[in-house]
């Protein structure tokens, strides 16, 4: 039921198949169009009861209403239909991409139109495939020259994104018109060719460059690299690279010095945005952004996404290892992560082992369950780090020790456990380690995070659960020492 009265208040008595949740994040989705200040809604037990302050509303609810009647969901190809090419969206398609994820659909028709735009949604909810779509629908095969931009903060990262760009386009051949220009993806990445990179750079510019800020700032200050004919600048894990005091002046140059954001269309990623109206007031502030950039901002009371379970073991120090063989015997993971805090530059100079290498050693030496036991930390060199997660990839089932470098935007959907042997230092840390698990977006499967503390570190987790609004049980072990 929808009421156009004077009081401006709505009623839907039919949430289905708009849950509470969803439909409130339908209203929310809708907010930059209707220029609604003051949304505010309230719910009883089935009826969601919103309250818009402008004429608008009555529209809206008609909306939401034929939708809930209907049932319709538009696919991934009727909202990218009029902006993406036919040969990307067939590519989507045959690799399974089909319904959108409420990223996806809530960004989309922001991005569509024109504007800048803060994609702010869970680990894992498909933010990678949003703004990618959004540069296929900006660029041109044929024309010779940089057109996109995707900064990241890792390696690791930035080979994973071109792997999926370079994927989406991949179908060149089923376009006559494209028969003979195809997109071009470059990652030029910390670690990488750089002379290589220069020539391709002068021979023929790719479309898409995926980049982390110190390879790309050393190109753009020789003026190699020209971001003239930028179209879309995208700045994954932006919270990230704004909070290292190293990248950040390369990065503000880079938003502001050698490209003007009103030649181009800004998008800042992540998971996590702390003090989001600040940052979205410094965008346009210091012209990072347009003024009218968007805040797409999904599940905004539910930081985490809800399949993740998360325990924690209260235990000693020294039972800390046999504590964690126990929970792999008994939970049996298909696949997991164990984060591990990063050795001290003391502990380092003192010639003592990391604790990766300790806890390594002992699950080489005592795990005897079916899955590969492998290692990524900063300190390897980019050959080795490469070759894990070349195994974690292609294995029947890995443990990977990792630090915090694989914390952040690495996707690795067959993981099912996450591990926090040693425990985060924040609860934003907490939250991308997480979300290393919990990656199949339409599955209802439940995933598990599962905190190993001494019991002076209750507190801090407790603080990460009242942070970020989650719940974590306790696991009673009989090896807890
Ligand atoms: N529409 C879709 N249908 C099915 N799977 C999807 C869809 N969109 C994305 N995915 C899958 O969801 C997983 C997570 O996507 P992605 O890596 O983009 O997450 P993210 O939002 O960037 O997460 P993070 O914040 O951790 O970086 C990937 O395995 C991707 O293939």
């Amino acid at each position: 039921m929808a009421s156009n009265s004077a009081s401006q208040i709505l009623a839907i008595t039919k949430t289905a198949p708009y849950s509470k949740p969803r439909a409130s994040r339908f209203l929310q989705s809708r907010k930059p169009y209707l220029n609604l200040c003051c949304l505010s809604q309230k719910f009883s037990n089935d009826n969601a009861l919103f309250c818009l302050p402008n004429s608008k509303s009555f529209l809206l609810a008609k909306e939401l209403e034929e939708r809930n009647s209907n049932n319709h969901s538009p696919t991934l190809r009727e909202i990218c239909q009029d902006h993406v090419p036919g040969n990307v969206l067939r590519r989507l398609e045959e690799v399974g991409y089909l319904v959108p994820t409420d990223v996806q659909r809530e960004a989309l028709p922001v991005l569509f139109s024109g504007n800048d735009c803060i994609l702010h949604a869970q680990t894992g909810s498909g933010k990678t495939l949003t703004y990618l779509l959004l540069i296929y629908s900006q660029i041109n095969p044929k024309k010779s020259a940089v057109q996109a931009l995707i900064v990241v903060p890792t390696r690791e990262l930035g080979m994973q994104i071109t792997k999926v760009a370079r994927m989406l386009a991949a179908a060149r051949h089923m376009d006559p018109e494209l028969e003979q220009k195809s997109y071009t993806v470059m990652a030029l990445l910390d670690g990488g060719m750089l002379r290589r990179h220069k020539s391709w750079l002068k021979a023929e510019p790719p479309a898409i460059v995926v980049a982390t800020i110190g390879s790309l700032s050393q190109l753009l200050e020789k003026q190699i690299f020209k971001p003239d004919s930028l179209r879309v600048l995208v700045v994954d894990e932006v919270d990230f690279l704004f909070k290292s005091s190293k990248q950040v002046s390369s990065l503000r140059k880079l938003l502001t010095s050698y490209s003007s954001c009103n030649n181009r269309q800004t998008v800042f990623a992540s998971a996590s945005i702390l003090q989001h109206r600040r940052f979205i007031h410094d965008c346009i502030q210091q012209k990072w952004t347009k003024g009218d950039v968007v805040h797409v901002h999904v599940n905004r009371i539910m930081p985490m996404p809800a399949c993740l379970y998360h325990r924690f073991v209260i235990c000693g120090r020294k039972a800390k290892h046999q504590v964690l063989l126990s929970l792999l015997q008994s939970d049996l993971p298909e696949s997991g992560i164990i984060f591990v805090g990063e050795q001290s530059e003391k502990s380092k100079k003192s010639g003592q082992a990391s604790s990766t290498t300790v806890l390594i050693d002992f699950l080489r030496a005592s795990y005897e369950g079916p899955l590969d036991i492998l290692l990524l930390e900063e300190d390897m060199n980019f050959n080795s780090r490469a070759a894990s997660l070349t195994d974690v990839r292609k294995g029947d089932g890995y443990l990977l020790v990792s630090t915090d470098i694989v914390a952040r935007g690495i996707d690795l959907p067959e993981t099912t456990h996450i591990y926090n042997f040693d425990l985060p230092k924040t609860a934003i840390d907490y939250l991308h380690r997480a979300g290393r698990t919990g990656r199949k977006p339409f599955s209802d499967k439940k995933y598990y995070v599962t905190n190993i503390i001494l019991s002076e570190e209750r507190f801090v987790l407790q603080r990460f659960e009242n942070e970020l609004m989650f719940h974590c049980e306790e696991l009673i072990m009989e090896t807890q020492g």
